[in-house]
């Protein structure tokens, strides 16, 4: 038997749309964002992926978008966890930076080692940063874990106990499941559900607004490649991702 999961990742946000670098500042979405969610939730009702459960990050982007979307879906009822472990990667002192002066500083190579390499890290963020969240009391709970910077590696270390603690147990209860997360957090979640190499997965990019649904055997293994219910808006959406900071 197996069970539905949708990924979805928040639609276009502020700092999408100004090309800064975001990682862990709480943006909103744009007017833009909005509507993509909007029409997440419409597919999810016009394919019937109806989700039973939601499991957020605790990033108001994230958040705007599973209401927008469950709002549209006529789902706006069914129950919500949230957890920082599905939170966007941190992304050190980049955060706050623009993408397209990041590249031409440090040239394409660091940039795109920072951005998509497994494990190397961006350099930490400093706690007296306008862009720390050292402060911040949606974390008072992780004191001991909070990151200062994040490598994908990190994330797909802090993702997967939640994967399989929280959100597998939820599907294994015959429950479809909408996780509303990411870019980087939704690429540790496919590249550990697809089992994508270390080297491969620099070369995934996740489009906002798109729903992402695999099929999930009681094991936590996809039975089969994940669908985008809108492919061809999902690979436009992935190669302007990929092209950020270029043009
Ligand atoms: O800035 C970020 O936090 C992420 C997602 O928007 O960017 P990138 O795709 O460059 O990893």
């Amino acid at each position: 038997m197996t069970n539905k999961l949708i990924l979805l990742r928040h639609g276009q946000s502020d700092w999408n749309q100004k090309n800064l670098f975001t990682g862990w500042v709480d943006v909103r979405l744009t007017e833009q964002g909005r509507g993509e969610a909007a029409r997440a939730g419409e597919l999810l009702a016009e394919s019937g992926v109806l989700p039973d459960v939601l499991h957020t990050s605790v990033l108001s982007r994230a958040i705007q978008t599973a209401n927008i979307a469950l709002d549209s879906a006529d789902r706006l009822w069914i129950p919500v966890r949230r957890s920082w472990r599905l939170n966007e990667r941190h992304y050190g002192a980049l955060q706050g930076l623009d993408k397209s002066e990041t590249l031409q500083k440090y040239g394409e190579e660091q940039f795109m080692e920072w951005r998509r390499s497994f494990d190397t890290p961006p350099p930490p963020l400093d706690d007296s940063s306008e862009w720390s969240q050292s402060d911040d009391p949606r974390y008072a709970g992780i004191d001991g874990e909070r990151p200062r910077t994040e490598c994908l590696k990190d994330v797909v270390e802090r993702l997967v106990p939640y994967w399989e603690g929280e959100i597998l147990p939820d599907l294994n209860a015959g429950k479809t499941v909408l996780v509303t997360a990411h870019g980087n957090s939704l690429r540790a979640l496919v590249k550990h559900l697809d089992g994508i190499s270390d080297t491969d997965i620099a070369g995934l990019n996740i489009p906002t607004g798109m729903p992402l649904v695999y099929d999930i055997n009681e094991d936590g293994t996809p039975a089969g490649a994940g669908r985008y219910l809108d492919p061809e808006a999902a690979a436009a959406g992935a190669a302007a991702v990929a092209a950020q900071g270029k043009h």
